[in-house]
């Protein structure tokens, strides 16, 4: 189980994620909902050890991560696919995907953890050899996704995968992703796209303003007043 706990994060005075809590159990994908400037790649950013912990605790299996450097959290079972993707794009699909197991829990299985990924996304496997500069944004994100995936995650953090990205595309992208969430990964997926992801998620948060002002089950957050109001223009 990965838990966060009141987790609080400041850039000087300014109260970026203020008190989070949630859970992400494994194999499950739960979606964070919030517009621009609500603190949800700041939340990200502190669970995976990039932005420090103010106040509040994130603990995976009952281990408390908050305050570890991130590379030792990508050793605890936590990858992050980051806004913008972060990926070398003057490099390969393959040598990308090689630079996501660095952590000494992936070393050994690479070639077995590359097959997963060609697997799911078959797309790369055709395309092993290509310059990731000159792919599209859907592709590009498939080999952020892999690339992830290479450091054997237990828990898989998604910032806005769909941002930029055609509904056909982000489509295909979250289907991907839950054939990684059935592997057994959980998956913690911040977004500004409603639909799609309620879609594919379990369950999901409402975050405001830095704060979690509403919670529940897919369906129970797909016909909730506030998403609505706050997303959808007020219309199921
Ligand atoms: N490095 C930083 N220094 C100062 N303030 C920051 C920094 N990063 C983010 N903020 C501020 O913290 C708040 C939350 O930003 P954050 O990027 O976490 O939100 P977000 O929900 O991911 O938004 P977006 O969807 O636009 O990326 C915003 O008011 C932002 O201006």
């Amino acid at each position: 189980m990965l838990e966060l706990e009141t987790l609080t994060v400041r850039y000087g005075k300014h109260l970026a994620v203020d008190g989070v809590s949630l859970t992400v159990a494994p194999g499950e994908v739960v979606v964070v909902l919030g517009a621009n400037g609500a603190g949800k790649s700041s939340m990200l950013k502190a669970v995976a050890g990039m932005v420090p912990t103010a106040q509040g605790a994130v603990r995976l299996h009952s281990l408390t991560l908050s305050g570890m450097p991130a590379h030792k959290l990508a050793n605890a079972g936590i990858a992050l696919v980051p806004e913008g993707r972060g990926l070398v794009d003057r490099m390969t699909v393959e040598e990308n995907l090689r630079l996501g197991a660095t952590p000494p829990r992936a070393r050994g299985s690479e070639a077995e953890t590359m097959a997963q990924v060609f697997d799911i996304f078959p797309r790369l496997a055709e395309r092993r050899g290509q310059i990731v500069r000159t792919m599209s944004g859907g592709e590009q994100q498939m080999v952020a996704v892999g690339r992830a995936m290479m450091s054997k995650p237990d828990f898989l953090l998604l910032d806005e995968p769909s941002l930029g990205l055609a509904p056909i595309v982000v489509g295909d992208l979250f289907k991907a992703l839950a054939r990684v969430r059935d592997t057994g990964v959980g998956l913690l997926i911040v977004e500004q796209n409603v639909r799609i992801s309620l879609r594919h998620a379990d369950r999901g948060y409402l975050l405001e303003a830095g704060r979690i002002t509403g919670a529940g089950t897919a369906g129970e957050l797909m016909t909730d007043d506030a998403v609505q109001n706050a997303f959808l223009g007020g219309t199921a």
